[in-house]
């Protein structure tokens, strides 16, 4: 089929490629010129483990073309794929603002009478997909248009994996001939047991449940895990208890500094605001936003204990700035409060991370050191802070630790590393919710 996808972020580049790389014809639109030129010539903008090379391919076998004109590309296309950012605007709510402006574009492009399937990709309100119809349709009468929902799932760090094999494709749409469409194009990725149709507005509302549901479950962790803090309990012990029952399930219950990205935090805002809008106040997902936010600090909290006198000078070590292993996406990433709170309180901070030094830069103050490599951060360090539970830090030797730092604590905000051997060794270890 002949695809064009609007917008090359980590969801149109990633559907883009893997589209392409299974004989589809693809054209990527985006309005950033120096992204497109560098997109040409085969180097990925964003860090995702696979990409390159199957962007490489695929462009060096002509299945797949980058351009900043959608009016170009779109008009002969069978299906037409949104997929530009939906931010977080001021009062909480997604900011429709980019999904309106292609909308706009496509209105004024496409030819009248052929019938053309638009899919939003974006993570949108309830009800968008009709907006998005009336806005096109009121540029040109005659379009022969079906907007429709197919969410998006995939996570990032793991994006080209999760895409090729996804746990479901929703495809919302109430339209048959662009139903059949767009379960033809998802065939080659899912099994049919595995492709849910529904209304648009429902899977609009899948998504946004099934962010919220993964962000409420993190919370709900991390609050298990306070409690097991306070009275002894050992969280590893009681997620492996807890989890082991089949309605429950042992995934997404790690508890840690909470969830970050690009994706949880927003869209749990987004969705309280969709509830607000028909006067419905959502208290289980404010309380889910408003654990998060404190969990994050929770490292700050430990070592203010254990230096009542103040943080002035003391040197800290950051272990991890992405909001996440496997990317180099500083969105919400909770390294940045943690970071900017000791800074704020006088520390020294160190901070490194394989992959995205230059991302966290500019989120960062000018105070904190940024270290190309995990030793240069951790030299005469007091204190370590795990954040993003990178496996080179997992496999760091506790001896090089003994070596390196002049202190002995160790904050392990992702109980990722190994809380025995580290106390064996002498290290004051602080992980969360862990005995
Ligand atoms: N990042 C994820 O892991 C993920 C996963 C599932 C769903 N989503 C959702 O998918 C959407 C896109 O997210 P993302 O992270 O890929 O965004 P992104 O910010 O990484 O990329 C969006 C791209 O769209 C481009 N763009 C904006 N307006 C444009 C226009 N008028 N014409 C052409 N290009 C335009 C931007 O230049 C940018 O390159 C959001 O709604 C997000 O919530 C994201
Ligand atoms: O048990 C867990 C699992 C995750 N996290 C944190 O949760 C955040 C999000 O992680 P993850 O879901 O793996 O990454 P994302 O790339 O943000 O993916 C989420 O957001 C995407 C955008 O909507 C969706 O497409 C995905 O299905 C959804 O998992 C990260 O900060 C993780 O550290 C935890 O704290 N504990």
């Amino acid at each position: 089929m002949k695809l064009t996808i609007v917008g090359t972020g980590y969801v149109g580049l990633v559907s883009g490629v893997s589209f392409a790389e299974l004989g589809n014809d693809v054209i990527c639109v985006d309005k950033d010129e120096a992204k497109v030129e560098q997109l040409k010539q085969g180097s990925s903008p964003i860090y995702e483990e696979n990409l390159e090379p199957l962007l490489q391919k695929n462009i060096a076998n002509g299945s797949i073309r980058f351009t900043s004109s959608l009016a170009e590309s779109a008009a002969d296309s069978d299906v037409i794929m949104i997929a530009v950012g939906t931010p977080q605007a001021e009062d909480g709510s997604a900011d429709l603002r980019f999904v309106h402006a292609v909308a706009q574009e496509l209105g004024e492009a496409l030819p009248a009478n052929r019938p053309i399937v638009v899919v939003n990709k974006s993570t949108v309100p309830i009800g968008t997909a009709e907006e998005v119809e009336t806005i096109m349709t009121a540029k040109n009468a005659d379009l022969n248009v079906a907007v429709c929902s197919v969410p998006e799932f995939l996570r990032e760090g793991s994006a080209v994996k999760d895409t090729f094999h996804p746990d479901r494709i929703v495809i919302g749409s109430t339209v048959s001939w662009a139903r059949e469409r767009l379960v033809h194009l998802h065939e080659s990725l899912a099994d049919t047991d595995n492709i849910i149709t529904t209304s648009t507005r429902s899977a609009e509302m899948i998504k946004y449940a099934s962010n919220a549901f993964l962000a409420l479950k993190i919370s709900f962790v991390n609050e298990i895990a306070n409690i097991c803090e306070a009275y002894g309990a050992d969280i590893d012990e009681v997620t492996r208890g807890v989890g082991a029952d089949r309605r429950i399930s042992p995934h997404f219950l790690n508890a840690g500094l909470g969830y970050g990205g690009s994706c949880f935090p927003k869209d749990v805002q987004a969705l309280i605001s969709i509830a607000q809008q028909k006067d419905y106040a959502a208290g289980l997902l404010n309380a889910t936003e408003a654990l998060n936010a404190k969990q994050r600090l929770k490292p700050v909290e430990i070592l203010s204990d254990r230096y009542p006198q103040g943080l002035q000078a003391v040197k800290v070590a950051v272990f991890g700035l992405a909001f996440k292993p496997g990317t180099d996406d500083m969105r919400e990433a909770p390294s940045v409060d943690i970071i900017h709170e000791l800074v704020k309180a006088g520390a020294d901070v160190h901070a490194h991370d394989p992959i995205a030094l230059n991302t966290a830069a500019p989120l960062l103050p000018r105070a904190v050191t940024m270290h190309e490599d995990a030793e240069g951060a951790l030299a005469e360090a007091e204190a370590l802070i795990l954040v993003t539970e990178w496996d080179e830090y997992k496999n760091y030797p506790i001896n090089d630790l003994s070596a390196a730092m002049s202190g002995k604590i160790v904050i392990d905000g992702r109980n990722a590393l190994d809380a025995d051997a580290l106390k064996e060794q002498g290290f004051d270890y602080y992980g969360i919710g862990r005995r």
